[in-house]
Order: C-alpha cells, then sequence, then structure tokens
C-alpha cells in the first residue's frame, strides 16, 4: 500500500514516515510540507533518520495524493480541511490526527467523507480508545453523585487546548451520562466561580516540557474517587494506529470512521 504524509517534517510527520518504513507492505508515497517550509526539497525518510527515499517533500498536494492509496494528515486545522476536500474530489482514503477543529471544520471533514473513506481520531492510541469505552461505561455505572473532571498535559509545543483526547474523553463521559458534551462542558475556571455546579464535566490543561499526552479522568464523590489515567511516552502509539487505521481503510465504503472502528471497539 502506497501511504503519503501530509506535514511530514512535523513530530507527528516524522514518526510517521518511520512507521510506514517499518509495515509490511507498506512505502512512502510521498510527503508534504506548506509553501516556504524549509524543509522543501529533503528527503522525508532522510529527515525520519532513515536511509534515502528518493522523494522530495513537496508542497504539490495534488501530486501526493495522485500517487498515494491513502493518505494521513497530523497538519493543522485549515490545511486538514482542504486535505478533505481533495480527497473527496480524487477518492483518496485519508486519516485525519489533527486536532483543534472547529465545528464548521469538523463538518467539512464529515461532508467530504461522503465521497471517500475518512478515519478521523483525537488519538490513535489503543490504551486511549480502551479508555473512550471506559469512561463512557464508568460515567454511565457511577452517575450525576460522581463529579467528572478531566486533566490533560502535554509539551509546550502543542497549540490547542483542551487536547481533542481530552474533548473525546469528555464526550465519551458525556455519551454515558446521556447528555450533550457541549451542554456541560466547563473548560475555563477563573476567579470567583461560586460552587460548582452539578452535571458539569470540567476540564483542567497543563502545558510544560516535551510531555508526549498524559490524560486522567476524575470520578469525583463524596467519600471516594475513581481515576482512569493514559500516559504516552512514545508518539510511536500514535503513528503505529495511525499506518493500521491507513492500512484498514482499504476496500471500505465512503464514510466518516473512528479509530474505535479500526480496533473493533465500537
Ligand atoms: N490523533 C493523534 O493520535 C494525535 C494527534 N496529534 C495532532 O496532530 C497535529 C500535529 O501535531 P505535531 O506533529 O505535534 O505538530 P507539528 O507542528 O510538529 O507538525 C505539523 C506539521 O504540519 C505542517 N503543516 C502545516 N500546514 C501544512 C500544510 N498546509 N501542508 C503540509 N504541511 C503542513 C507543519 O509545517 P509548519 O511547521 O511549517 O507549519 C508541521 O511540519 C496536532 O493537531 C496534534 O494535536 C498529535 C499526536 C497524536
Ligand atoms: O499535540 C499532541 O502532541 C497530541 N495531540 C493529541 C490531542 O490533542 O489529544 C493526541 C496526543 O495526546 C498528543
Amino acid at each position: 500500500m502506497k501511504i503519503a504524509v501530509m506535514g511530514c517534517a512535523g513530530r507527528m510527520g516524522r514518526m510517521l514516515v518511520q512507521e510506514i518504513h517499518a509495515a509490511d507492505g507498506c512505502t512512502l508515497a510521498g510527503g508534504t510540507e506548506p509553501a516556504g517550509s524549509p524543509f522543501l526539497g529533503s528527503d522525508p525518510a532522510l529527515l525520519a533518520g532513515l536511509p534515502a527515499s528518493g522523494l522530495s517533500i513537496t508542497e504539490d498536494v495534488a501530486a501526493v495524493f495522485a500517487a498515494a492509496d491513502a493518505v494521513i494528515d497530523f497538519t493543522s486545522p485549515a490545511a486538514t480541511v482542504a486535505h478533505a476536500r481533495l480527497a473527496a474530489e480524487t477518492g483518496t482514503a485519508l486519516v485525519v490526527g489533527t486536532t483543534g477543529l472547529s465545528a464548521d471544520q469538523t463538518a467539512a471533514i464529515t461532508a467530504a467523507a461522503a465521497s471517500t473513506v475518512i478515519m478521523m481520531a483525537p488519538n490513535m492510541s489503543v490504551g486511549v480508545n480502551l479508555l473512550f469505552a471506559l469512561t463512557q461505561q464508568v460515567a454511565a455505572t457511577l452517575g450525576i453523585d460522581y463529579d467528572i473532571e478531566i486533566v490533560e498535559m502535554h509539551h509546550r509545543h502543542k497549540v490547542d487546548a483542551p487536547s481533542g483526547t481530552a474533548l473525546g474523553l469528555g464526550r465519551a463521559a458525556a455519551r454515558g451520562r446521556g447528555v450533550d458534551l457541549d451542554a456541560v462542558k466547563e473548560t475555563v475556571r477563573d476567579g470567583v466561580t461560586g460552587p460548582r455546579e452539578a452535571g458539569k464535566i470540567g476540564f483542567a490543561t497543563l502545558r510544560g516540557g516535551d510531555v508526549v499526552g498524559d490524560h486522567t479522568v476524575i470520578f469525583a464523590a463524596d467519600g471516594e474517587r475513581v481515576e482512569l489515567t493514559h500516559k504516552a511516552s512514545n508518539r510511536g502509539v500514535f503513528a503505529k494506529g495511525a499506518v493500521r487505521a491507513a492500512r484498514w481503510t482499504d476496500g471500505r465504503s465512503p464514510g466518516l470512521y473512528s479509530m474505535m472502528d479500526v480496533l473493533g471497539l465500537n
């Protein structure tokens, strides 16, 4: 399978190039970076610490799509929307890991999935997707007396907050309670906030150093507390999941899928 990587010089992009190289039956079809990037013209494999591939990083997205069976995209929300539109036009499968998308941007990707296979997930690790399922189950079991708070920590370079994974955990908890996350989420507390309102789902965001990704869902009641935690210590887990998802798209019907579909957890 020929797999291309959008944003192939990024933190995730380089891991993805390594993972494609290591995967049986997969070859790198090409890699992109935006106009003005100092990496244009470099070999994406060399940049990822691998033997030369003979490919050059390009801003010609259309050419890279044409060379690929599937495209993996961990870039920025605006770029991902443009890539989803191109995937719809060309019928190329797309795996989206980008987070921080607005409701409109998510709707644009959903619309593109009417014409091609798109797998989109805020976290591609097996562990976090299991945590999504567990969070929904625990939220449904414990009920409203257990206040739900979600704490996440990431490296100092991360640009969106709360993380896509934290929001995904919030959606799973809200689903377990049979409510809509947008109606109950509390992402900012500052000053005299008054007591905590029952039923809210709170988020706390920490940023610093080189933390790959830590997430904890806390269920706090009078007298006890349940905590579900996942800690990623290597971006390889996300890259492995993304390449697994790219292979999984082969032969699927158009539609919007999640990592839960890929892992059979749905
Ligand atoms: N779903 C998951 O499992 C995971 C998701 N993520 C998400 O993936 C995204 C990327 O994270 P990370 O790798 O750390 O970020 P980086 O900033 O390291 O990488 C993003 C790369 O994409 C490039 N890029 C931006 N716009 C375009 C474009 N139009 N065309 C081609 N390339 C482009 C950037 O170039 P430049 O720097 O020049 O702008 C950069 O090289 C984030 O949204 C993050 O939250 C991260 C890890 C796991
Ligand atoms: O930006 C990151 O690094 C990560 N982003 C994803 C998110 O927003 O949840 C996934 C992972 O935690 C790393």
